[in-house]
């Protein structure tokens, strides 16, 4: 029995919390601006000296890109707002019963909401002893990963009783990682009305930089690239899986080749026809939506193309869902009863 004056306890859990990147809150110029300034001002993300990137950033990116990426947004909302928010939320509610009442889902953003670390503290409050924080990044990078668990290390910081906590690792060579991708890309493909000569994977782009001091992101995009091809062998018949890095952002040298300059070229190689998917997202977002299914098209078709698929992400669908479902609950084994 607790004596009377002793702060509650309560019954013990086990938190999982799906974290993304971000998005802002609303397709228009103030909110992507709100939601940029965070973005930008990651010291993971842009790795310049704070005092000549913020002078860059304030002066120029956020007078200039929010109006028009707002737009890129406005394209690809949802009624149920951002669509990478949409489908982490509907990830987390298929996961809500999947390991048992003593488990609870619950997902974050790294900027803007729902916050890393108000999601974190709420699962303190409800009694969490125990936290696998999960970035759903398949391939590792200091951009994304990094900072998402370093977001909820901080609020950690705060606690004087603090959660035992575990993370998810990469999971960019896992053989259920590769599985999903496979089993969707097959049926993707079987569902199409042409045959692609070419099939492209667009990894996001990442400075090259990045490479050089030790990020192991390209390593991880190529090695999955890799496996998926040798995965899909008999239904690629031949036929090369491509890789190209998109969304290139800044001056900088960024990984390459760059997937808007690869569809350009195709048409002129003689292929006409394309699939593309985006095997590094775990959900569907304006990177691929906007920039891949709208502009990619545009660009190929431009160049003389006749026939452009964009396959979507794992997102909610079951081979996604199940590859999710098995990588948490091999993270979570000794800790489930
Ligand atoms: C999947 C992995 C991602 C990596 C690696 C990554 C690196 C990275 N991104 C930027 C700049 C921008 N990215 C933006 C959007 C965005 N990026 C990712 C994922 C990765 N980024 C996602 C899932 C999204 C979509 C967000 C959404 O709301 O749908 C944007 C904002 C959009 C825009 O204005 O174009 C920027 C800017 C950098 C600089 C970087 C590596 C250093
Ligand atoms: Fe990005
Ligand atoms: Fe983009």
């Amino acid at each position: 029995m607790l004596s009377p004056d002793h702060p509650p306890v309560p019954r013990p859990r086990i938190g999982v919390l799906l974290m993304n990147l971000g998005t802002p809150d609303a397709p228009e110029p103030r909110a992507v601006k709100r939601y940029l300034r965070e973005f930008l001002s990651d010291r993971r993300v842009i790795e310049i000296p704070a005092l000549l990137w913020q002078p860059i950033l304030r002066g120029i990116i956020l007078n200039t890109r929010p109006k028009k990426s707002a737009h890129a947004y406005s394209l690809v909302w949802r009624d149920d707002g951002s669509p990478l928010a949409a489908i982490t939320r509907a990830q987390a509610a298929a996961l809500k019963d999947a390991f048992g009442p003593e488990v609870l889902v619950d997902w974050a953003m790294r900027y803007g909401r729902p916050a890393i670390a108000d999601r974190v503290q709420a699962m303190k409050d409800a009694g969490c002893e125990r936290i696998l924080l999960a970035p759903l990044y398949p391939q590792y990078s200091a951009a994304t990963t990094a900072t998402a668990n370093d977001k909820a290390f901080a609020q950690l910081a705060t606690m004087r009783w603090q959660p035992a906590i575990r993370t998810l690792p990469p999971y960019y060579d896992d053989p259920l990682y590769i599985d999903a991708l496979k089993q969707q890309l097959a049926a993707q493909l079987d569902a199409l009305d042409f045959e692609p000569q070419a099939i492209l994977a667009s990894f996001h782009g990442m400075p090259l930089r990045t490479l050089e001091l030790g990020d192991p992101y390209h390593c991880h995009c190529r090695k999955t690239a890799r496996l998926l091809a040798e995965a899909m062998k008999e239904r690629l018949n031949g036929r090369e899986l491509l890789v190209s890095f998109q969304s290139r952002f800044g001056r900088a040298k960024w990984l390459e080749p760059a997937t808007d300059t690869t569809l350009e070229s195709l048409p002129g190689r003689g292929i006409r026809k394309v699939a593309i998917l985006a095997p590094g997202f775990s959900a569907d977002c304006i990177e691929t939506l906007e920039e891949l299914a709208i502009r990619g098209r545009e660009s190929f078709e431009g160049a003389g193309g006749t026939h452009f698929a964009y396959l979507p992400c794992l997102n909610d669908a079951d081979p996604g869902m199940a590859m999710l479902r098995g990588l948490i609950a091999r993270e979570l084994e000794g800790w489930l009863p």
